[in-house]
């Protein structure tokens, strides 16, 4: 097997829409029994991946808000972010809208690798965000989109594996770097 690549990633969004139960769901293979506010963990895990091993830092932030400042840590050295909303929560999906506006802005770019992933699919009957609606997000800022339920374990590794692909993506379509002077 070559050697593992590095891959930094970042989970954001707003407060209580699951980003924890998540990675630790995916990471140490349960979901925490009590709610506690992140302030910011960051976990580590080999991720094998189509013959390629990935070791991966995923960094679960604080719950943010449509106001919040983008911290620049969560800027710089960043390989992708899985952008968190609640199925049940509309106000969570602003807060999505917001944040992915202020990750271009800060990069610069439109081109960074993200998957929209719409939390607590097992609350069918609270669900306010249809699929249909994020899917349609998803493709307008083209990014990977998943729903899965962080609580029951369904789907999760499935964002993870998306958004190694949309890294791996993204790396291939890079345009090689031209030497020589620019003249400004
Ligand atoms: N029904 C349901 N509840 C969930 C799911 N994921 C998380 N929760 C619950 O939502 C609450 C918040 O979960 P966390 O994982 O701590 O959310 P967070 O986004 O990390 O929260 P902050 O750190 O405050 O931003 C907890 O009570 C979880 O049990 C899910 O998939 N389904």
């Amino acid at each position: 097997m070559p050697p593992p690549k590095q891959r930094k990633i970042c989970v954001m969004g707003f407060r209580a829409v699951g980003k924890s139960t998540i990675t630790i769901q995916f990471v140490e293979n349960h979901s925490p029994d009590t709610y506690n506010p992140t302030i910011e963990n960051t976990y580590k895990k080999i991720i094998k991946h189509q013959g390629q091993e990935y070791a991966t830092e995923i960094i679960d932030t604080a719950g943010q808000d449509e106001y919040s400042i983008l911290n620049n840590k969560y800027s710089i050295g960043i390989h992708g972010y899985i952008l968190v909303y609640s199925v049940a929560s509309r106000s969570s999906l602003e807060t999505i809208k917001a944040l992915n506006d202020k990750i271009l802005n800060s990069l610069g770019t439109e081109k960074i690798p993200r998957v929209l992933v719409g939390n607590k699919s097992d609350l069918v009957n609270e669900r306010v965000i249809s699929k249909e609606e994020a899917q349609s997000l998803a493709n307008e800022w083209d990014c990977a989109f998943v729903e899965c339920s962080g609580k029951n374990n369904e789907n999760v590794e499935e964002v993870f594996k998306q958004i190694l692909n949309e890294v791996g993506k993204s790396q291939q379509t890079e345009p090689p770097q031209k030497e020589g002077c620019i003249l400004m």
